[in-house]
């Protein structure tokens, strides 16, 4: 039997006497009809429910062969089974709550159900048992056999003692009855109802009762009859024996009917018996062969009772190998299901890893691509790199021949230059002869350049380099034979021809003034001016200066309204009449020194513009009377500059408040605090001297000679220690003259230098001495020089002539 125990745990009391025990399946379907009986024809007593239930796990399993996880597995299956169990037997509850009988309930485990019956019928001695003899569907109102292989096995094994109705779709098939119930009536059942069941089944069972009743009648009678008549031994003789199982069984009556036995038709028939012999032996006869046809037909029953007994043991032999095989197969079942969703998620697992190889590689072989296209480009920028060597050894070559050209070109040029200025200078000469001027020189000695040298000399006009930009045009810095200069790009309009321009351009190269800015050359390609450059700032921006900028003292104003006073009368006082015509403090340029240098004088005339702006305040209002520049107009000009000196006021308005402090004796009111203390009266008579240069009318403007006189007597020395402040920071011009102003030769400073054909400078009379002791070698180089011409090199001369009035 292997593992069978009670389900639930706790001791249960049964009082078998009083209690019916009902068999039941697993479905409750199955079952109902045979637990509703029971309720129906036993009231009174109590109703326990009988249950063998078979358990997942194989009977072949037991705790001794399990270990570690499949202890655990088994724990957990008992516990579903358990709570199956419960399930039922509610179930099964639930349907006797209907009724009013007592219930309770005895369930054990086992895998052979029909030998649980058995045991629980021993272990509690139960007395009443009702189950089923068959499954509903072989129920047929024939039916008087037990065919469920169980109820078979019960009916056969159970304990003498037990009394067992079979039941089949609610209908009594067959009683087990005890000897104790056949011996004494008082044990037997509690049928209540049985008998009504009865009356209901008697047609549906009649056929087979009656053929068993007439059967035991006819042994009766035979029995009678051989207590009487030893003759019946005959019939005996033939009378077959009940099967051996079925009567051993139990001692029951096995096709025995339920209930009161009612007489037969053929008892009555009996009870008539009499007369004659031959009529009795002839009864008897019949009777012998119906009893032995009986008796056959009992003996074929049993016979095939055996047959599927035999049969229904290797059945259950079978069920047996079966349930084993299926709870192996179910046990197998959870570990592949276990074992299956291990392997899901090892191919999940694996597919995310193919999923990352694959991501990978792609990302491998876009590296691959973007290395390989890497490595083309580097190929290609590689021979780019061979071939741009290869261009540069090709440009360097051609670049060194270039410069070669170009240094044949430069000799070539200045070769040209050379016979240019000997040209020009011959032309000049010329020109004065045609003239009838038999004047040695007459100062200029104006130098013409070539655009090409312009555009050198100002690094190509970088824009870094501009210094401003008037209404005449542009001016850069530049940088011309060791001179430094200020080149102004001349607009390319104007009414006269090219002729008139170098005219009047020869006019103006011609002054020489040391408060004029020199003008060195000029560019006729480009109409461009070539000036000498004054380094260090204008008029106009010492007005504009700000608090922390050195303003100039009183001393430098008078000064310097001394020598503008003094550049105009040399202008005007030249032949022809130089008009400046645009005179205002940003024409006023101060060198280091803060000597003044007028700027862009005759420019005016040189290109007469039109429309002159009539809100500058410099301009002379009669002007634009009468359309002309005059001298009184840079009287008028040079008036308005010596307000703007004495109180560095705003222009407009500035007339006016002069004038009335004049008139009201406070000059001190007006004059600018921060050129230090005015003399009063110096101040109120350069006040007055500005005043009558700004009369409207030309003709009340005084003379500048007499200006000059005047204001020269103004003057006084300025002390070193008087501008301390001002210009404590300014660059103190060096003793020493710069190595370029020295002659080569005399080692002195130059007073007439000259270009010889080696490209150096040099004192004239020194490298003329040079040749003319037969030297036609350069003293610098000793390389033989191509011609013995001499060039004079003004540039280099004026800036020595500046550097000497600085001392
Ligand atoms: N020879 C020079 N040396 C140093 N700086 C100069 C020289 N000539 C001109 N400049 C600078 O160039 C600026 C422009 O000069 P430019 O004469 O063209 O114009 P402007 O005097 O300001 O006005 P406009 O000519 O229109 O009346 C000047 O303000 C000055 O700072």
């Amino acid at each position: 039997m292997g593992s069978i125990g009670e389900i639930g745990g706790d001791e249960v009391f049964l009082d078998v006497e009083e209690t019916i025990f009902v068999a039941v399946a697993e479905d409750v379907e199955r079952s109902k009809t045979t637990v509703l009986w029971a309720a129906r024809n036993f009231s009174g007593k109590k109703i326990c429910l009988l249950y063998v239930h078979r358990p997942t796990r194989p009977a072949s399993w037991t705790h001794k062969k399990l270990v570690g996880g499949k202890k655990h597995d088994v724990k957990v299956i008992e516990r579903v089974d358990k709570q199956k169990v419960d399930e039922l037997m509610d179930s099964y509850l639930q349907l006797l709550s209907e009724t009013e009988v007592q219930t309770d309930k005895l369930c054990i485990a086992g895998q052979n159900i029909e030998e649980g019956i058995v045991q629980l019928i021993a272990r509690h001695s139960i007395k009443w048992l009702v189950m089923g003899a068959a499954s509903d569907k072989h129920y047929s109102w024939k039916m008087t056999d037990l065919k469920s292989k169980k109820a078979i096995s019960v009916c056969k094994k159970a304990p003498e003692a037990c009394h067992i109705w079979f039941l089949c779709k609610g209908y009594l098939i067959f009683t087990r009855a005890t000897n104790e119930d056949s011996s004494n009536s008082q044990t037997m059942p509690p049928l209540v109802q049985l008998e009504s069941d009865n009356e209901t089944r008697k047609s549906e069972k009649l056929e087979s009762s009656y053929m068993r009743r007439r059967l035991r009648y006819f042994r009766s009678l035979l029995e009678q009859d051989s207590e009487k008549d030893t003759g019946q031994l005959e019939r005996e003789k033939v009378e077959p024996r009940p099967a051996p199982h079925l009567s051993s069984s139990s001692g029951s009556s096995f096709g025995e009917p339920v209930g009161p036995e009612p007489a037969g038709p053929e008892l009555v028939g009996s009870d008539t018996s009499s007369t004659s012999n031959v009529e009795e032996k002839k009864r008897e006869g019949n009777v012998a062969r119906e009893v032995h046809r009986y008796d056959k037909a009992i003996h074929d029953i049993a016979q095939s009772e055996r047959t599927v007994y035999g049969e229904a043991q290797k059945e259950w032999k079978e069920d047996e190998n079966t349930m084993e095989a299926l709870c192996k197969a179910k046990a197998l079942d959870g570990l592949w299901i276990k074992e299956s969703s291990r392997r899901k998620k090892l191919e999940e697992l694996l597919e995310k890893e193919k999923e990352e190889v694959k991501t990978i590689i792609e990302q491998n072989n876009g590296f691959m691509k973007k290395l390989q296209m890497v490595q083309g480009q580097n190929l290609n920028l590689e021979s780019q790199i061979r071939k741009l060597q290869h261009l540069e050894k090709e440009h360097g070559e051609k670049f060194d021949t270039a410069m070669e050209l170009l240094k044949s070109f430069r000799q070539k040029r200045d070769e040209i230059r050379i016979d240019h200025e000997n040209a020009t200078r011959e032309v000049k000469v010329l020109r004065r002869l045609i003239k009838g001027d038999t004047g040695e020189s007459s100062g200029s000695d104006m130098l013409d350049y070539s655009f090409m040298e312009i555009n050198e000399a100002t690094n190509e006009f970088d824009p870094s380099w501009k210094l401003g930009e008037g209404k005449y045009g542009s001016v850069y810095k530049g940088n011309l034979q060791h001179l430094q200069v200020a080149v102004k790009m001349l607009p390319s309009y104007g009414s006269q021809n090219h002729f008139e321009f170098e005219r009047r351009v020869e006019i103006l190269t011609r002054v020489r003034h040391p408060n004029l800015v020199t003008l060195v050359g000029t560019c006729p390609e480009s109409r461009s001016l070539i000036y000498q450059y004054i380094p260090n700032r204008s008029l106009e921006d010492c007005f504009l200066s700000e608090n922390n900028v050195p303003t100039l003292s009183w001393e430098s104003r008078i000064r310097i309204a001394s020598e503008i006073c003094s550049a105009l009368l040399f202008l005007h006082s030249n032949i022809p009449c130089i008009i400046h015509g645009n005179l205002k403090p940003s024409k006023i340029l101060l060198d280091s020194n803060l000597v003044t240098k007028i700027n862009n004088y005759g420019i005016s005339q040189l290109i007469p513009i039109d429309g002159i702006d009539r809100s500058d305040p410099h301009v002379d209002p009669h002007y634009f009377v009468s359309g002309e520049m005059t001298l009184e107009s840079d009287i008028y000009s040079f008036g308005m500059i010596l307000l703007q000196l004495l109180t560095r006021r705003p222009l407009s308005g500035i007339l006016r408040d002069v004038k009335c402090a004049v008139e009201n004796d406070n000059i001190s009111a007006v004059l600018d605090d921060s050129a230090g203390d005015w003399p009063i009266a110096r101040g109120k008579k350069l006040a007055n001297v500005a005043i009558r240069c700004c009369k409207k009318n030309p003709l009340n403007r005084p003379d500048l000679a007499v200006v000059q006189r005047f204001i020269d007597r103004m003057k006084v020395p300025e002390p070193s220690s008087s501008e301390p402040s001002s210009y404590s920071n300014e660059k103190i011009p060096p003793r020493r003259p710069p190595s370029h102003y020295l002659c080569p030769i005399f080692q002195e400073v130059m007073k007439d230098p000259l270009i010889a054909a080696d490209g150096f400078t040099y004192e004239a009379e020194a490298i003329r001495e040079w040749l003319a002791n037969g030297h036609d070698t350069s003293p610098m180089t000793n390389l033989k020089m191509e011609d013995c011409n001499l060039i004079p090199n003004h540039a280099l001369h004026l800036a020595i002539q500046d550097w000497q009035n600085q001392w």
